[in-house]
């Protein structure tokens, strides 16, 4: 039972896991194709395409994702990036929620722009205000009548529950680049009864890969969406981001834009997501469970004591049908990673990191376990030296978890090789990892390992990119802890590692 924790491992090879063996991108297309006319709009026939993913864990519920075609016209979508290429345009570099990366993103409206307060109050200069006001203006004229004539309707009709009053209480841009921000973790959008996304680009000319939808964080099925296109989910559908350059003459290079509107369940943008995941939840579907304890301290009245012991609750009914996002967070609060009211319980804690690799291999599990045996190896010294064959079992998972995408083990991997943690040192596998990982932290490595081979122009570059994504910034370190891989703390970004051969260990980042 527990081998089946590293499915493949050791390797039968016995060859290091290197960044070309990562998975290649798969296009989503299991869809049902069907034409939708917009009420009250007979002019407007919608290309939609369904697809239906199955959820993690041993339960059969699905999420729903639907692509509308050309829903945003060539025409509209030309005249949005006229306005968004122009030289003064500047996108904020705040902390992103997701991943603690630069955000790149520009807001058209939410609650504190309806306020009269900036797009992000404290993230913007006084220097930037005047033209950003102008830009939002001119890109909210364009935006304006497709969402009133077009997609508030379409989702008004397409999600009843809403009892037509869905609105998009949200509307920002967001600019994907080769060499800049070039992902977005894998996360459900807790804040948004509806999300839609249009791009702005196009598949296979501007941008490959692009935004995916998953069962598992390990399996991403990308959306081929063409400008113009639109991807349309709930809150319970995990999905992400991964932009992967095309080759043209010059070189490779990626450019990827998209609109991003969330919409709330009130004509007033009133949050009343406390309610959201209640009844599905209490019908036992796991992701509404998990989804639900991110929402109760919220409920009105609750005391935090109590909203406390009902993160708690619905977490472990979710991770009883083996939701990993569920497990992952139980087991950090037994490790006393996220705060909770639960005593200390390590052997609880493996238990939970076992339960979702079981059931979604899941790459923040895999994680966990390379986190725990390397404390392993630190407490079972023999003869003076930490325990080798534990070190092996943790490079073990932090593969498998690389396997699944997870970034920070594509970094650690980097200290794999380049300390020579049951392995050969090798230090150009070691720059790999680093730059696979696409971590502002691991983009600096990169550039330290460039700068070490006499190259300074390329060590130059990769700080530029690092720096890109707020390494360096004050916010980073914190930000990288809060958000994890996808929106959750506890988790260690710098991990537990025993000295190596050398009697070394890695430097803290
Ligand atoms: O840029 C995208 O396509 C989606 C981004 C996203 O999922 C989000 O901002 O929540
Ligand atoms: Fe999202």
């Amino acid at each position: 039972q527990t081998c089946s924790a590293l499915d493949g491992y050791p390797r039968v090879d016995n060859q290091p896991l290197r960044p070309n063996d990562l998975p290649a991108v798969q296009l989503f297309n299991d869809w049902q194709n069907s034409t939708v006319s917009i009420l009250g709009n007979d002019a407007l026939l919608l290309n939609v395409s369904s697809g239906s993913i199955r959820q993690a864990g041993y339960s059969n519920y699905t999420s729903q994702v639907e692509l509308l075609s050309k829903i945003v016209t060539a025409e509209e979508v030309s005249r949005m990036l006229q306005l968004l290429n122009s030289p003064q345009t500047s996108l904020d570099q705040d902390p992103d929620t997701v991943d603690g990366f630069s955000t790149q993103e520009f807001f058209l409206d939410n609650d504190s722009l309806r306020n009269g307060e900036s797009g992000k109050p404290g993230f913007e200069s006084p220097e930037q205000a005047e033209h950003r006001r102008e830009l939002r203006q001119a890109l909210q004229n364009i935006a304006q009548p497709i969402l009133e004539e077009r997609i508030t309707p379409y989702v008004n009709q397409r999600f009843p529950t809403c009892q037509g009053r869905c609105t998009p209480c949200y509307s920002l841009i967001r600019r994907y680049l080769y060499g800049e921000r070039q992902s977005h973790a894998p996360h459900r959008d807790g804040h948004s009864f509806v999300t839609v996304v249009v791009s702005l680009s196009d598949y296979g000319t501007d941008y490959l890969g692009g935004l995916y939808v998953a069962s598992e964080t390990s399996h991403p099925y990308y959306l081929r969406l063409q400008q113009g296109d639109a991807a349309v989910h709930q809150s319970d559908l995990l999905h992400g981001v991964k932009v992967y350059p095309v080759e043209t003459e010059n070189g490779l290079h990626a450019t990827r834009w998209s609109w991003i509107l969330w919409f709330r369940d009130s004509e007033q943008c009133e949050d009343e997501s406390h309610v959201w995941f209640k009844d599905c939840a209490e019908k036992g579907n796991p992701t509404c469970q998990m989804m639900h304890a991110t929402k109760v301290s919220s409920i009105p009245g609750i005391s935090s004591e109590e909203a406390m012991k009902e993160v708690v609750f619905w977490n472990q009914k979710a991770a009883e049908m083996g939701h990993a996002t569920a497990c992952v967070k139980l087991a950090r609060a037994l490790l006393g990673k996220l705060p909770s009211h639960l005593k200390k319980d390590r052997k609880e804690a493996r238990k939970l990191f076992l339960r979702a690799i079981e059931s979604s291999n899941d790459p923040d599990a895999q994680y966990g376990m390379a986190t725990l045996y390397l404390e392993d190896a630190s407490t079972n010294v023999i003869l003076g030296r930490p325990n080798d064959d534990l070190v092996k079992k943790a490079v073990a998972h932090l593969e498998a978890s690389a396997l699944g995408g997870h970034p920070f083990a594509m970094f650690n991997l980097g200290m794999v090789h380049m300390m020579g943690y049951g392995t050969k040192i090798d230090h150009a596998l070691a720059g790999e990892w680093f730059e696979a990982s696409g971590l502002p932290e691991g983009l600096a490595a990169r550039s330290m390992h460039y700068s070490s081979m006499g190259e300074p122009e390329k060590a130059a570059e990769f700080q530029r990119r690092a720096q890109s994504l707020g390494f360096g910034a004050p916010w980073r370190v914190l930000a990288r802890e809060s958000t994890g891989y996808g929106g959750a703390g506890g988790i260690d970004f710098n991990l537990p590692w025993p000295p190596n051969e050398s009697n070394r260990v890695p430097p803290k980042w």
